[in-house]
């Protein structure tokens, strides 16, 4: 072989395994997804929610978990990964409304949300509009609970910084979303999903197929065994190790058909209060182990 076809062939190999850049939810709500992932052709960048929505969106980055809410927005553009979520079908533990008063008292006027939220932040205007029937004024706010309460009646806080929040002796009320959604509509929810680019799922086949197995394998050994995670959360975020346990076993990582008829009904409301401007359809990458 002379040093012309040892170069083509690596050139070769360059084309076929483009590199592929995933967003990683910066909260331990999505650890159990990421903690084990790794995968050649990938790099990694870790942001709250709204940030890789945005990257997302733009284009800059080709496979993210996202908002379930951003997917609705540009479901015509992206294709979920099957079987990876974050969600819940009762508590969910970082999902919070703050109330100075509790609701069936005093009816908030004005609620500070997290800038960093796109699902939790519409699945708030559904439940006020449609179980509450109340028309508050919504206003975007960094996630300072002290700050959001200033000028607000009720905060909503998400991820690290609502489960901080819930271990205050604050004196506040509080609504986890998730159950409220639960109690009211008897299903799951699905606040993060994990979704591609269409046109990278074209473009980078092999490296997409790589991810997306190491991302199975990846939670399935987090799932195995919680520990590492555990450990992790009580050293970086406080805590115990019976919180953390709690909360990861709490969480549900799949998107089977319960997860989907949650996450079907939301879009439906969603689109009914004029959220988003069209239906939703969930359509999904297709795993193919010869593109590998
Ligand atoms: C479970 C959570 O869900 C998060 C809520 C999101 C949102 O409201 O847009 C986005 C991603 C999820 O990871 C949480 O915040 O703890």
């Amino acid at each position: 072989m002379n040093s012309k076809s040892t170069r083509n062939e690596t050139v070769n190999l360059g084309n076929h395994k483009e590199t592929l850049t995933v967003g990683r939810i910066d909260y331990a709500n999505a650890w159990p997804l990421f903690h084990h992932l790794t995968a050649p052709n990938m790099e990694i960048v870790s942001r709250v929610p709204s940030v890789l929505n945005r990257l997302l969106q733009e284009g800059d980055i080709q496979v993210s978990a996202i908002s379930s809410f951003s997917y609705g927005v540009n479901a015509d553009k992206y294709l979920l990964l099957p079987h990876l979520s974050v969600g819940s079908e009762g508590k969910v533990n970082s999902i919070y409304l703050f109330l100075k008063e509790p609701i069936e008292k005093v009816q908030p006027k004005r609620i500070a949300v997290s800038t960093t939220s796109a699902t939790s932040v519409n699945l708030l205007k559904i439940i006020m509009t449609k179980h509450f029937g109340l028309e508050p004024e919504y206003e975007a706010a960094e996630p300072v609970l002290e700050d959001m309460l200033e000028h607000a009646d009720a905060a909503l806080l998400i991820g690290d910084p609502a489960i901080h929040a819930s271990w205050e002796q604050n004196g506040l009320h509080r609504i986890d979303l998730g159950e409220l959604w639960n109690e009211w509509t008897g299903l799951a929810m699905t606040f993060a999903v994990v979704a591609v680019r269409k046109e990278a799922a074209e473009a980078a086949p092999e490296a997409l197929a790589a991810i997306y197995k190491a991302f199975l394998a990846g939670k399935r050994q987090s799932l195995a065994d919680l520990q590492p995670l555990i450990d992790k959360a009580c050293a970086e975020l406080g805590g115990d190790a019976a919180y953390w346990h709690m909360y990861f076993t709490s969480l549900q990582y799949d998107f089977g058909p319960k997860q989907q008829e949650g996450l079907t009904l939301y879009f439906r409301y969603a689109k009914e209060l004029g959220l988003l401007e069209h239906d939703v359809e969930l359509r999904f990458y297709q795993y193919d182990q010869s593109a590998e």
